[in-house]
């Protein structure tokens, strides 16, 4: 049974608002411990603005979040940084320092921990980058020098920095190529069942749903519409749900991915 203490992510009656423009009203979430859960909607539904929210970066207007059972409204920062130390966060773009290689960057949260010496710290960001297979010799070469996908899993490699119970991605495979996608869920779907990851994924990827999803949460109307497996959502009726998911891309999709990988 699942209960309270299942729940790493909590959300009451989120409001997020800019202006006069209401993007979250009401908006309720669960995500349980181990899965993944994906978060689906159209384009300015506030996929991101939940995502953020949750993470501190933006405080919301109204509502409750809480994450490992503790409140983030409020907290005081000493706490919030101590959470914030159990989740990383991968964003679109890989959100990597330019002037930094791509050891420099994964060291970064690692700079944090206290009592890690410099020669520590350099072989655990040798080891995320290998995690995430990239080639040990791409370790002391910058952003602007590797690949889209590339940067990619240097993003989601400095996200595992600190060995993260959830991982936060947003939009991992947006501007990667099909066979590029396809090489990041297969990492994902291993790193999760190795790492046993509870794993956040902003997407608009069908694949990526059905390669690695649990379950799905469409946000829609200013708030999560419908919670559930992707057998569950083909059986919503609400015009956007239909069409996303039993368009052409939706039927490719359920057509070639794998099973979800229930039950975890
Ligand atoms: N800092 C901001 N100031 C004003 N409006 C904002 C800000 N951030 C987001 N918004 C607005 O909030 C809405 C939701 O944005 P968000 O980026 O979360 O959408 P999304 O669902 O992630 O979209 P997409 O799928 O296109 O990435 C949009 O209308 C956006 O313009």
């Amino acid at each position: 049974m699942t209960g309270a203490d299942d729940m790493v992510i909590r959300i009451r009656g989120l409001e997020n608002r800019f202006g006069p423009h209401r993007v979250h009203e009401g908006l309720d979430l669960d995500m349980r411990r181990g899965e993944v859960l994906g978060v689906v909607g159209g384009s300015g539904t506030g996929k991101s603005v939940l995502l953020r929210s949750i993470v501190g970066l933006r405080r919301p207007n109204a509502g409750r979040i809480a994450v490992f059972g503790e409140e983030m409204t409020g907290i005081d920062e000493d706490r919030r940084a101590a959470l914030a130390a159990r989740w990383g966060v991968m964003f679109q773009d890989g959100a990597l320092f330019s002037s930094l290689t791509l050891r420099e960057n994964v060291e970064v949260p690692l700079r944090g921990v206290a009592g890690l010496d410099p020669d520590t710290r350099h072989a655990l960001a040798e080891l995320k980058i290998a995690m995430v297979g990239l080639p040990l010799d791409a370790a002391e070469t910058y952003p602007a020098e590797l690949s889209g996908g590339m940067r990619k899993r240097a993003g989601l490699a400095r996200a595992l920095a600190l060995d993260p119970e959830i991982v936060f991605l947003d939009e991992p495979t947006a501007g990667l190529d099909p066979i590029g996608a396809a090489a990041f869920d297969r990492l994902m779907r291993d790193l999760v069942q190795a790492l046993g990851l509870s794993v956040f994924l902003v997407t608009h990827d069908l694949d990526t749903l059905y390669a690695l999803c649990d379950r799905v949460a469409v946000l829609a109307e200013r708030r999560v519409l419908a919670t559930g497996t992707l057998d569950d959502m083909l059986a919503v009726e609400h015009p956007w749900v239909r069409d996303y998911f039993h368009g052409p891309r939706g039927r490719a999709a359920r057509r070639s991915g794998p099973a979800a990988p229930q039950g975890r």
